[in-house]
């Protein structure tokens, strides 16, 4: 009977995290179709981008030192003051890239990011500040750009690209002659493709993750758009991002500076270097390399001969993963394989004898660990590291000699936020019997950050 209403809560509160993510989609899609029609209606009222001929003797000033590149010179800079770049994502990519396309007097900016600015993001996002967290990032990085340049139109939008905005975005009331792309998930750089494919623009893109950087220029002079690269989604559970596998601050500081230099050049009239070419920047060798990109696909389903993609798709549906990095969650075990942090905290506080395996790397295990637990990263598990694996059975062994435990030992495993986990309770579900003594496996659910938000506050979140 117990077991029962253990089964029915827990598949409650499974069904409840369902509906709190389908409402906060509902609310961002109605939020951002109702912000996308009053920003309409208000920047209708914005200038159109003048049509400028010459400089003021104010330009002419601030920009004398790029004036006198014989590379952009008066004709760059009067094109530059009359193209308008719309950056969707104001991120670690989005901020040196608005910074510097700012700073260089470009004529509009439009600046796209549904989030709010978050103490992580301060390394790297470097036009928010302390005074803004907790706000729109949209709104904190036109901030800081009206700030660094007064004369340019900043329209921010603080809303999700989607389906159902992007095209109306990009090409209706505003127009926008060149997208970059400073998101950071696969639905969202589809959606990005294809909307510039639709609207003929090019799409100047890049990555940053850990110390690597990439960067392309998409749709732009006969070369290729992303869909010709990557016909198909990656498998989600094979993509990583920063909140994942971190990144150095200076990585996507310096990606963006690169894709602000390609948009330069773009909107002066230079060309780019990069439509079919792939920059990939090394920051531990401190190595650029570049590589040619295979050409356009005749048979692309969006740029190709006959296309099959002719409007915007559901690209959460087509990568099988969220368009946010936020709320990636797996979902591999049955219920009876897993315990929430509540459920934990009981066996804790009755003493119960059980392992607690912590599967993380070892870089997050020096950040913050629950003192009771033995590490053995997922990874070596995978691997099955016979040191490693001798850790866990050792623990095993000093339960049995305690005499406390006479049936299966069992042991709670737990990571970060609940996925890795789950992978390791299915590695060790193989090992259970054979490689180590048989055990009793349970994932702990939502992992360490869920322990940090619903029983520990002092517990440090990262
Ligand atoms: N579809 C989208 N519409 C609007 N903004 C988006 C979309 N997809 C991604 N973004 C934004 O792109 C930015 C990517 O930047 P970055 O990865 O540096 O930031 P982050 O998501 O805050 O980082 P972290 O992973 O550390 O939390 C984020 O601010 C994110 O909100
Ligand atoms: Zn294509």
């Amino acid at each position: 009977m117990d077991d029962e209403i253990v089964s029915l809560k827990t598949k409650l509160l499974e069904k409840e995290r369902e509906l709190a993510d389908l409402k906060r989609k509902l609310d961002q899609t109605e939020k951002g179709n109702s912000r996308l029609t009053e920003l309409h209606e208000s920047v209708t009222d914005l200038p159109p981008l003048k049509s400028l001929t010459t400089l003021s003797n104010e330009d002419i000033m601030r920009f004398s030192r790029q004036l006198l590149l014989p590379e952009l010179g008066v004709p760059g800079q009067v094109s530059l003051s009359n193209k308008s770049v719309l950056v969707v994502g104001c991120g670690g990519l989005g901020c040196p890239l608005a910074q510097y396309l700012a700073a260089a007097g470009i004529g509009r900016l439009g600046l796209l990011d549904y989030d709010v600015v978050e103490l992580s993001n301060l390394h790297r996002q470097v036009l928010h500040t302390e005074l803004t967290l907790g706000q729109p990032k949209a709104l904190s990085a036109a901030g800081a750009i009206s700030r660094l340049n007064s004369a340019i139109q900043c329209v921010p939008y603080h809303l999700q690209l989607s389906r159902e905005n992007a095209i109306q975005l990009i090409q209706h009331v505003l127009m926008y002659d060149i997208v970059a792309d400073c998101s950071d998930n696969v639905p969202t750089r589809y959606l990005v493709n294809d909307a510039c494919v639709l609207t003929g623009k090019p799409l100047v893109s890049a990555s940053a993750l850990r110390m690597e950087g990439q960067l392309t220029v998409y749709n732009y002079r006969g070369g290729p758009c992303y869909r010709c690269l990557y016909p198909s989604p990656p498998p989600p559970d094979t993509v990583t991002n920063c909140s994942d596998g971190g990144v150095l601050g200076v990585v996507p500081g310096i990606m963006g500076c690169l894709q602000a230099l390609e948009v330069l050049k773009i909107a002066s009239g230079q060309g780019s270097s990069f439509e079919k070419q792939l920059l990939m920047f090394d920051g531990q060798e401190g190595r650029f390399r570049s590589i040619q990109l295979r050409a356009k696909q005749a048979g692309c389903a969006v740029c190709g001969e006959t296309p099959t993609v002719t409007q915007l798709q559901d690209y959460e549906r087509f990568c099988g993963s969220a368009a946010t990095d936020k709320c990636r969650r797996l979902n591999l075990l049955t219920k009876e394989q897993r315990v929430s942090v509540q459920e934990y905290k009981e066996i804790v506080d009755t003493s119960t004898p059980h392992v607690l395996l912590d599967v993380r790397p070892k870089v997050e295990v020096d950040i913050c660990r629950l003192k009771t637990s033995i590490n053995i990263p997922l990874a070596s598990l995978e691997e099955k590291k016979s040191e490693q694996i001798t850790l866990l059975k050792d623990k095993i062994c000093e339960l049995k000699q305690h005499g406390s435990i006479t049936s299966q030992v069992p042991v709670f495993v737990v990571c970060k936020l609940g996925n890795d986990s789950q992978k390791a309770v299915q590695v060790l579900e193989k090992m259970s019997g054979k490689e180590i003594e048989p055990v009793t496996l349970k994932d702990i659910g939502g992992g360490l950050m869920a322990w940090a938000n619903k029983i520990d506050p002092s517990f440090p979140q990262y």
